[in-house]
């Protein structure tokens, strides 16, 4: 059997002119933990969509554990699936909708099932009418985790949860991958993958323009310089290693990827009053990915790229 849980060619899909997915390549290994990051509109739930095949794609292919996605028989044998907003039937309880959806697939383990309702904290027996947004998404976690599928596509899993029940969120997807389980996470929010992810694309506007191990984004080594100076700025655009240049208020903020010598000392004639620097978050390079019109122009893609 293939190495890869998910695999696209060239996949686009779009819905009369808008462009929703367009040209996506992407290999996502078995047993990794992938993390799909991208604002509202950048595609995600549509790329997941078209993995499931509730929807055909306007052109390209996409296979799941080396099964073409419209082999839906086959390849939904291997999948668990958390939609963004989850329905339920309203008149069921919890258990009595885990306990329908398990005789669908037919292979729970109903030991597994009892863990991960506890370790989620749902309360099984109230009718599913009742549950919060967050409770609806437990019982589609405990649906999607307790038949132990080769592939998890979860779509935002923990928008509803609280901090604690994101963290146990976590460990049970750490727990899958180490069985070898595959887990593809989308998310608008950075700080919400990069505790179990190993790899990242980031999405926007349909297209796929990064991606990067979590290491990459963390060893990035850019730092951010702000300059206080007491007269014009000189120019700093040719000075080794500056990726970019913006005027402050009193200065300017120079973001560096090499060491600060040659830029402390085109600095030092010009009337420097005081220099601060700290280390870009990984919120702040991943924002440059949203924000910046085309490829970002801090020099980092081409550092990702190496
Ligand atoms: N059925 C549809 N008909 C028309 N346009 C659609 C349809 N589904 C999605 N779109 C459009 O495709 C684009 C991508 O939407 P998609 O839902 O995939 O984004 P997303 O990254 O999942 O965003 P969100 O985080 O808001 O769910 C958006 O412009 C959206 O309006």
């Amino acid at each position: 059997m293939t190495d890869e849980a998910i695999r696209t060619e060239r996949l686009s899909k779009h819905f009369g002119r808008t462009v929703a997915l367009e040209g996506l390549d992407l290999e996502v290994p078995r047993g990794e933990i992938f993390g799909f990051l991208g604002p509202n509109g950048a595609g995600k739930s549509t790329t997941i969509r078209l993995l499931l095949n509730l929807i055909r794609p306007t052109s390209g292919r996409a296979w799941i554990m080396g099964v073409p996605v419209g082999d839906v028989r086959a390849a939904h044998r291997h999948l668990g699936y958390v939609p963004g907003d989850v329905a339920l039937w309203p008149q069921l309880t919890g258990m009595e909708i885990l306990t329908y959806l398990g005789r669908l697939s037919g292979r729970v383990d109903t030991a597994y099932r009892d863990e991960l309702i506890e370790r989620l904290r749902l309360d099984p027996s109230l009718r599913a009418r009742s549950y919060s947004k967050g409770n609806r998404q437990k019982v589609a976690l405990v649906a999607a985790f307790m038949t132990r599928p080769d592939l998890l596509l979860l779509d935002e899993p923990t928008a509803g949860l609280d901090p604690l029940m994101e963290a146990e969120f976590q460990a049970l997807t750490r727990e899958a991958a180490r069985r070898g389980q595959t887990v593809f996470l989308s998310s608008h929010i950075l700080a919400e993958v990069e505790d179990v992810c190993e790899r990242v694309g980031i999405l926007r506007d349909g297209r796929l323009i990064e991606v990067a191990t979590l290491a990459d984004l963390r060893g990035l080594n850019a730092t951010v310089y702000d300059a206080t100076l007491d007269g014009p700025a000189p120019d700093l655009s040719d000075v080794p290693g500056v990726a970019s240049v913006e005027p402050l208020p009193d200065g300017v903020r120079v973001t560096l990827t090499g060491p600060p010598g040659p830029l402390l000392e085109r600095l030092a004639g010009t009337g420097l009053v005081k220099l601060r620097s700290h280390e870009p978050s990984l919120e702040e390079v991943f924002m440059t990915y949203y924000e910046s019109p085309a490829r970002p122009e801090t020099g980092l893609t081409a550092r990702l790229d190496r």
